[in-house]
């Protein structure tokens, strides 16, 4: 009961875990997803700028071959007046008012010392400012981020810009063109990124963060450099306004935790939380998230730990190298898990609740009447039927039944012990009877029912046995062959109860006058035979003188009659040569010698 129990918590309570740690990965692939989401959304945004750059790029690079360039033959015309009207060796579109779709054009400083034409490839740097002005005047339309498209030339001689701009507007502070022109090559990140020394294998690139002087707000340059075959010729470059980043991070469909997008530079670029206006607003990644100082690249360590009691999901834009990075509080996933796994735990708690009920109902209604009935099964051996078993109503009239059932069969139980004790008694007595019947028998079987003397039968069995002793012990061994004289005369004269009154006197005296050892047997009639075993013929003839004067000596009475009774013996010892029937024989040979010399008497034969 209690293994089984604890088997159902068991796996109550690992289906619990499961669906938890279920629900769980469910609820961080939900976040991981918006994260991707975020990122390809942003990367499809920043397209924009990418493909600006490369297509001026290509455009750029492969300029001596497209020259003349038709399409800027006004701009040109436009440019050539303005360097032949400035004063103090420098240039500006500031006066562009016989320009044709000025809007649609940019503004363009430079020296006048700049070269018309190059002589090594044909065109000049003029050429190729004026050219990707009017090519790339419309790209501020193809997305709204998009804020300042230019090319420095490498000669430090030129800048060509659009949208349009006054030049007080893009000099700001700069005491004179010369200058600007100049620091912007030392100060500027996309100028000095785009040098071949520091970028020989002449890449686009992203610059860090940095606040627009003309206070459009935070913005990153796209750009890369430009070459004519060996030749580094400039850079082109975008300027990408990131209040975008703030909008789309706004717009996350997850409301807790921090999200936000970095660069490759440590910069915090975007914050939903915040918005960053200055520059000292940039933070670094690696001061907001103290962790990732401990590695050498955090944000690539990043992907889907765990951060303190935050998960953090992370992705990566692939152009620019920006991470879109969410910090989830673990307590925010635990409450979306509860209130999402709450039907399931609840299902569980009653199945905990009802699985424990339903087992002490089980327990009370069966289990333990059942033990308590087996139990009593166990006690209706006592003789003294105990009291029933407590158990539920509902099993009352059954276990009212069976314990009658019990209860009479330990009454037949009982009936039946009862029945057999007495079986054995009677067995007992009856054996014992048939026993004492036996030996009657068995007397009955070697005796004369009249006198209690041995028959004739067991006469020969006795004889036999004596005979076999006597000739392997060489014991003596005699006979006495008696007969009553004139018997018939008793039978006549007295009647024959008289007679057998009579004869029962003599085995009588007969008994008194032999050893115990001897044996007098009724040879037939009113003749008898006492065999003497160990007993030479004289004291064979010594008893029988005793046994025949003690007959003779006092008559018999019977019925009111004095019946003088006498016997004849014939005495026989066993000689060497007799056989059982000749040692009878010549007993009875000396009989009859006995009775011829006139009866009353005892004869030995001698031979
Ligand atoms: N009452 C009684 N008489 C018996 C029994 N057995 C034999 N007798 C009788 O014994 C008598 C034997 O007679 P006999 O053979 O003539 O011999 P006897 O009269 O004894 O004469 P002797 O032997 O010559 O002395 C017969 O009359 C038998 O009937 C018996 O069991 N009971």
């Amino acid at each position: 009961m209690l293994l089984g129990s604890f088997i159902f918590l068991s796996i109550v309570g690992l289906t619990v875990w499961v669906g938890w740690k279920q629900e769980e990965a469910v609820e961080i692939a939900i976040a991981q997803q918006r994260v991707d989401e975020t990122a390809i959304r942003l990367q499809a945004m920043i397209k924009a700028a990418n493909d600006t750059v490369s297509q001026a790029v290509s455009w750029a690079n492969t300029f001596p071959q497209h020259a003349p360039y038709p399409g800027s033959a006004g701009l040109r015309r436009s440019v050539e007046q303005a360097i032949r009207q400035s004063e103090q060796g420098t240039f500006t579109l500031d006066q562009r008012g016989n320009l044709p779709a000025q809007e649609r054009l940019g503004q363009l400083i430079g020296l006048n010392s700049v070269q018309q034409v190059d002589a090594s490839h044909g065109v000049s740097h003029l050429d190729l400012a004026i050219s990707l002005l009017d090519r790339m005047g419309s790209s501020q339309a193809t997305s709204p981020f998009l804020r300042w498209t230019y090319f420095f030339s490498a000669s430090e001689d030129l800048l060509a810009l659009t949208p349009w701009a006054s030049s007080a507007e893009m000099l700001g502070e700069s005491p004179d063109i010369p200058t600007f022109l100049h620091s912007s090559w030392q100060n500027y990140d996309l100028t000095r990124m785009a040098l071949p020394a520091n970028n020989p294998q002449r890449q686009a690139f992203w610059t860090p963060a940095y606040l627009d002087q003309v206070g459009a707000g935070l913005m990153v340059s796209h750009a890369q450099p430009v070459y004519w075959g060996d030749d580094f010729v400039g850079v082109v470059a975008v300027d990408v306004l990131l209040n975008f980043l703030h909008e789309e991070l706004r717009n996350f469909p997850d409301q807790d935790g921090t999200l936000l997008v970095a660069n490759a530079y440590d910069q915090v670029l975007a914050r939903r939380d915040q918005t960053i206006q200055s520059h000292s607003e940039i933070t670094s990644l690696s001061t907001l998230l103290p962790m990732l100082s401990d590695t050498p690249d955090g944000v690539k360590q990043l992907g889907g730990s765990v951060q303190h009691d935050n998960l953090m999901l992370v992705d990566q834009l692939n152009n620019p190298h920006w991470t879109v990075l969410f910090l989830l509080p673990r307590n925010a996933i635990t409450e979306r898990v509860v209130a999402s796994f709450m039907p399931q735990l609840l299902l569980a708690l009653i199945l905990v609740i009802g699985g424990a009920l339903a087992n002490i109902v089980l327990w009370r209604r069966f289990v333990a009447p059942t033990i308590s009935v087996a139990e009593y099964v166990a006690k209706t051996a006592d003789n003294t039927p105990p009291d029933p078993p407590e158990v539920p109503p509902l099993w009352r009239p059954w276990v009212a039944g069976m314990v009658q059932a019990f209860v009479e069969r330990r009454r037949l139980f009982n009936d039946l012990a009862q029945a057999n004790a007495e079986l054995e008694l009677k067995v007992a007595q009856r054996t014992q009877e048939l026993m004492v019947a036996n030996k009657q028998l068995t007397a009955q079987a070697s005796t004369d029912p009249l006198t209690g003397a041995y028959n004739r039968r067991y006469l020969f069995e006795l004889l036999s046995a004596e005979y076999a002793r006597a000739r392997r012990s060489a014991a003596a061994i005699s006979v006495l062959l008696i007969d009553l004289d004139h018997f018939k005369r008793v039978n006549d004269n007295y009647g024959h109860d008289a007679g057998d009154a009579v004869l029962r006197e003599f085995v009588e005296r007969a008994r008194n006058s032999v050893r115990s050892s001897d044996r007098i047997c009724r040879y037939g009639g009113e003749e008898f035979v006492v065999l003497l075993p160990d007993c030479e013929a004289e004291g064979a003839m010594v008893l029988a003188e005793r046994l025949r004067l003690s007959v003779a000596a006092t008559p018999i009475q019977h019925a009111g009659h004095t019946i003088l009774v006498t016997v004849s013996i014939g005495v026989a010892m066993l000689s060497s040569t007799d056989t059982e029937q000749s040692l009878l024989k010549r007993a009875d040979q000396a009989l009859y010698r006995a009775k011829n010399d006139g009866r009353n008497r005892s004869v030995l034969d001698m031979d």
